[in-house]
């Protein structure tokens, strides 16, 4: 069997190296011609499965995406040739929540407020927005929940249309899949008219799909009106981001917020399980064997901090968003941005998530405790 696999998929020759010979390529390099003699195809979201791709290939019979993300990949193409398909559901979400944890911390330290001063609106609450609304709330957060197709399966209760979040919130979280049609459509969900509506001094973070937002009409509304603090992952027309756009975002990453080692394992693991079971294969290899030790540990912690300056702390020592957007900007000076967003993501350098670290808790800081579990943290008494 040939296995074609994104060469930014950690632990692919662990999980699948039994199954027959791995070709590795970067995801934007896999074309017809690399696919047509693959038996099963793995890939990030940076690789459009479609039409094109398909067209050469002679003997595909599966395709997996390590990803949450499936809108690289049209399914009818697959179904149409009977190409089996898998995606990692809620493999990374933990890592966006770590993102947007530690971008609003930041933002709300630069507006001199903390975070359980402000109401976050969450907009899609799934498997990321479903996770951040449980941290925030455990920080003693308000949220303001927006989810249409979940609201019609489960009842109103408990969730608010998107005109309220737009006129409530302090902070809107988009986390949106992009959806092009039906119902629920979520390409430019925050139009021009949309976008017009948000209050002055709103802090609006993108970490779904760059498409949710139209970023043209955000663009003109930061040039009329500066008055958005614009935290944004993810881009229309990446990697050749509008750069007028990306001057005006106070946090402008390059789609790396899902990008935890722990959550890219888990999203190998989680095709690997799919392959198997598509070929009627046991499953030998666990992730729980193949991980490897988190570098940062252990932070011992006493008496000294209060509890947002503890947060920020912890936060920033296991994950610091600043580091991101500074690599975009050096990266995009030294190659060019569209090359420089994609260098920044193929040499993402080594993070882990929260819950990876151990936070010791001396006898003078064991206040610290419900806070720092509620954000993450594994924390133990020393
Ligand atoms: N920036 C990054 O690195 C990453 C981005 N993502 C993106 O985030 C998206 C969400 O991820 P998950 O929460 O894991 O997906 P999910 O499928 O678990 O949840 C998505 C939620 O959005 C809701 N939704 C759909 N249409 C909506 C609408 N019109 N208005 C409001 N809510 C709507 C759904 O009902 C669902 O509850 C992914 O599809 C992917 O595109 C995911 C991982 C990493
Ligand atoms: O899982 C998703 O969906 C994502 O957006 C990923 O975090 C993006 O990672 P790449 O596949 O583009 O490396």
């Amino acid at each position: 069997m040939r296995l074609l696999i994104d060469h930014q998929i950690p632990l692919a020759e662990a999980f699948f190296g039994e199954l027959g010979a791995l070709r590795r390529l970067p995801g934007r390099e896999i074309d017809a011609t690399a696919v047509a003699d693959a038996d099963i195809l793995i890939v990030r979201s940076v690789t459009w499965v479609d039409e094109a791709l398909l067209a050469g290939s002679r003997r595909l019979h599966f395709v997996g995406t390590c990803t949450i993300g499936t809108d690289h990949v049209d399914r009818q193409a697959l179904d149409a040739r009977n190409i089996g398909f898998a995606s990692a559901p809620g493999c990374n979400a933990e890592a966006v929540v770590d993102y947007v944890l530690s971008s609003l911390l930041l933002v709300c330290e630069r507006e001199g407020v903390e975070l359980d001063a402000r109401r976050v609106g969450i907009v899609g609450v799934g498997n990321v927005g479903g996770r951040l609304h449980r941290r925030l709330a455990a920080l003693g957060v308000e949220c303001l929940l927006c989810d249409p197709p979940r609201a019609e399966k489960e009842g109103a209760d408990g969730f608010v249309s998107l005109d309220t979040v737009l006129e409530q919130a302090d902070i809107v979280c988009l986390h949106t899949p992009l959806v092009v049609d039906g119902p629920h459509a979520t390409h430019h969900l925050l139009d021009a008219a949309r976008i017009h509506q948000l209050q002055p001094g709103t802090v609006l973070l993108n970490a779904g799909r760059g498409a949710c937002l139209d970023g043209e009409a955000l663009h003109e509304r930061l040039a009329q009106r500066a008055d958005l603090t614009a935290i944004l992952d993810v881009w229309e027309r990446e990697p050749a981001i509008d750069e007028a756009l990306w001057q005006q975002v106070d946090i402008a990453t390059p789609h790396i917020a899902g990008h935890s080692l722990d959550g890219k394992m888990r999203g190998t693991e989680q095709v690997y399980q799919a392959v198997m079971q598509y070929l009627g294969l046991p499953i030998r290899h666990h992730l729980v064997d193949l991980a490897p030790p988190p570098a940062l540990q252990r932070l011992v912690l006493d008496a000294g901090y209060g509890v947002w300056e503890a947060l920020r702390l912890c936060v920033r020592a296991c994950y610091d968003v600043r580091r991101d957007m500074m690599a975009l900007a050096g990266e995009r000076q030294r190659l060019g941005m569209a090359a420089g967003f994609d260098y920044c993501r193929a040499n993402y350098p080594l993070r882990r998530e929260f819950s990876t670290l151990e936070i010791a808790l001396g006898p003078g800081a064991v206040e610290l405790e419900p806070w720092l579990s509620a954000a993450g943290f594994r924390v133990t008494m020393s």
